[in-house]
């Protein structure tokens, strides 16, 4: 399948000028082929978390009607990074995914805020997985810090996830961080891992994209530049049974061992 990447360089405050780009973007990718496509995290606003009252989007109202319609018109699987959304009276950071057919297949609140970005004053974290099918592709989907969180990932590996997919933000400071991470989850979950970074820059961080698409025995198979770019790269997912049955983790694992830890 023809995985496009598209590593924005978000405008803070400003979603009338990232609607226009991601709509012109996801345009010229379908026109190289693309069969899916993947979005950078919060990218409707950036972090303007101080002026979510007047820019989150409403019911995600929006950006569900823009993305149902370029998915339909380009005939493209749309992983829809993030946004930031208000449902009823609180502030979230939402995911959207759309089929080629323009069908909403899966809606994720970010679980985990982060609070060197300060999230945790001003959203509220989902409380649910995202486990979702993609025509014959069963995928996750889980947002930036949650990427430190490898019992939450694995969770969705073992829901049946055969690629993660895991928006960013993440500022160039700890971009080495990012990297390793972002294998890590690869290799131990034996599956693919795609994640887009965003480039630029806000008033507190400077973001250096690097997004990444990872195999599942470890292979970086792209790495995005440090500017605002996209990418159209072929991933053949039957890797993951390969890999699966060359290493049965998921068979020698023994959770009676470790589930009644995670009790404490
Ligand atoms: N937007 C985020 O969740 C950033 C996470 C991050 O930078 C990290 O180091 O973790």
């Amino acid at each position: 399948m023809k995985i496009a990447c598209i590593q924005l360089d978000v405008a803070f405050a400003e979603p009338e000028k990232n609607f226009s780009n991601v709509q012109k973007y996801i345009k010229k990718v379908a026109s190289e082929g693309a069969e899916l496509v993947v979005l950078p995290e919060m990218w409707n606003t950036a972090y303007a978390l101080t002026q979510l009252e007047q820019l989150a989007d409403p019911e995600g109202q929006r950006t569900k009607e823009v993305l149902s319609e370029l998915a339909r018109t380009y005939h493209v699987h749309i992983v829809g990074g993030s946004v930031s959304t208000k449902k009823g009276d609180h502030f979230y950071n939402t995911m959207y995914v759309f089929s080629n057919e323009g069908e909403l297949v899966a809606e994720y609140d970010k679980a985990h805020l982060f609070r060197l970005m300060d999230e945790h004053l001003y959203l509220q974290a989902g409380n649910q997985a995202n486990v979702f099918s993609l025509g014959s592709i069963q995928a996750g989907g889980v947002i930036c810090y949650d990427l430190r969180f490898p019992e939450w990932l694995r969770a969705h590996a073992l829901a049946g996830a055969k690629v993660l997919f895991l928006p960013a933000q993440w500022p160039e400071t700890r971009i080495d961080h990012w990297k390793i991470l972002l294998q890590a989850r690869a290799i131990e979950n034996q599956c693919f891992v795609i994640a887009v970074n965003r480039t630029g820059d806000d008033p507190n961080n400077q973001f250096n994209g690097q997004s990444m698409i990872i195999a599942p025995w470890g292979k970086v198979l792209w790495t995005g530049a440090e500017h605002e770019e996209y990418a159209v790269i072929d991933v053949d997912f039957s890797e993951v049974e390969e890999v699966r049955t060359r290493i049965p983790v998921y068979e020698d694992r023994r959770p009676s061992l470790y589930e009644p830890l995670f009790e404490k």
